[in-house]
């Protein structure tokens, strides 16, 4: 028998911006598509003007596909880049390895995952080479495909001198280059960059670009930039359920992001956030930055009873991403009120732990 559904949570939250709900653009541009009757699967206009704005959005006529979720997107998007022979190298704190129950592994029959370590997040692109060189023999399923994340799983953002090297290194390997951008408008709003720039001008074959945190109900966009790899992918989605019947529905909410801006202001509001929130953690005690903040979330370490006494005080946050810090998070909708109302039951909580050095 399931549990009772979690109640509405009476304030907003620092768990994830997955908890937000849907942005005003998007929830008008849904209305404004909610309008008598439209072709299906993707045959209506407001999926071909999403399209096209992304292709304005990227500078680029990039091929773009609509799914449901980051997990679908990423998934499906690695299976079209490799068979079930080659293996897809990733940081070990990355979403495909540690957050989609195998789900790449699985909708390619069997690529293998490869690790490689890095600093917060990013992938060391030493350990990459080294990935690759180490066997060439027929029992080593051949590496085939980089993928990274753009913020990073842990609130770091690769700079344009980075992702040009991760470029430059993934065509050196002859890696398609695979980048998961769940938060994708996250680092765009913190480089001040041009998408174009950051995306396929610096390499990248294939993104997964993030709408569901950044405002939408659901709904992440496919887009091959090097559109040969895109041959059959709609086959793909279709036979992973992961091709909408009212796709317009999907597509709308890009249409009302990118037409208003609202795409990149609402990840600039949880950027700005994050950087209030970090300001003010710094000032606590026993509270440790474990990595910049580049994007909208802010990792730190504290005393496992500052954990528990803050999630007795009812506020939700995740301890299980990268080495398991507390990951406070901000979103399109975090407001001052929401992170002064956080810091003061963390400094209040904090002032009572005994004197005590902060955990390792
Ligand atoms: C870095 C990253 N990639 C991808 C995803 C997509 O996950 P989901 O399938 O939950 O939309 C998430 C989820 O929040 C994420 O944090
Ligand atoms: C970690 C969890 O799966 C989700 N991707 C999030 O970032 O909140």
């Amino acid at each position: 028998m399931k549990s009772a559904p979690a109640p509405v949570l009476q304030k907003n939250q620092f768990a994830s911006d997955n908890y937000s709900g849907i942005c005003p653009q998007a929830w008008q541009a849904m209305a404004q598509a909610n309008q008598g009757t439209a072709a299906a699967y993707g045959n209506d206009p407001w999926t071909a003007r999403a399209c096209d704005l992304l292709r304005d959005f990227f500078e680029t006529d990039c091929q773009v596909f609509f799914v449901f979720n980051g997990t679908a997107g990423n998934s499906l998007a690695l299976a079209a880049l490799c068979h079930s022979y080659h293996s897809v190298i990733c940081h070990e704190s990355s979403h495909v390895e540690t957050d989609e129950c195998g789900a790449a592994e699985f909708f390619s029959n069997g690529t293998k995952i490869l690790l490689v370590p890095g600093e917060h997040g990013k992938v060391d692109l030493d350990a990459v080479a080294h990935t690759v060189a180490r066997r060439s023999d027929i029992h080593y399923p051949k590496p085939k495909v980089l993928s990274i994340t753009q913020a990073t799983e842990l609130g770091t953002v690769y700079c344009l001198q980075e992702l040009q090297a991760v470029g430059a290194q993934a065509r050196h390997l002859n890696l398609h280059l695979h980048m998961d951008g769940a938060r994708f408008a996250n680092a765009l709003a913190s480089l001040a960059a041009s998408p174009a720039d950051i995306s396929w001008r610096a390499g990248v074959d294939v993104l997964t670009l993030g709408g569901t945190k950044n405002g939408m109900a659901v709904g992440e966009a496919v887009i091959f930039f090097n559109r040969g790899l895109a041959e059959e992918f709609d086959y793909r989605c279709k036979q992973a359920g992961q091709l909408a019947s009212k796709m317009r529905f999907l597509a709308a909410p890009w249409i009302g992001l990118l037409e208003s801006g609202a795409y990149l202001r609402n990840a600039a509001h949880a950027n700005r956030c994050a950087a209030l929130l970090e300001s003010e953690l710094r000032k606590i005690k026993g509270v440790t930055l474990t990595h910049p903040r580049q994007a909208n979330a802010v990792f730190v370490s504290m005393p496992p009873s500052l954990i528990e006494s803050l999630r007795t005080r009812g506020w939700h946050f995740y301890t299980f991403i990268g080495s398991g810090h507390a990951r406070f998070m901000c979103s399109w909708n975090t407001l001052e009120a929401d992170i002064a109302a956080l810091v003061a039951d963390m400094r209040e909580l904090a002032a009572r732990l005994p004197d005590q050095a902060p955990p390792e």
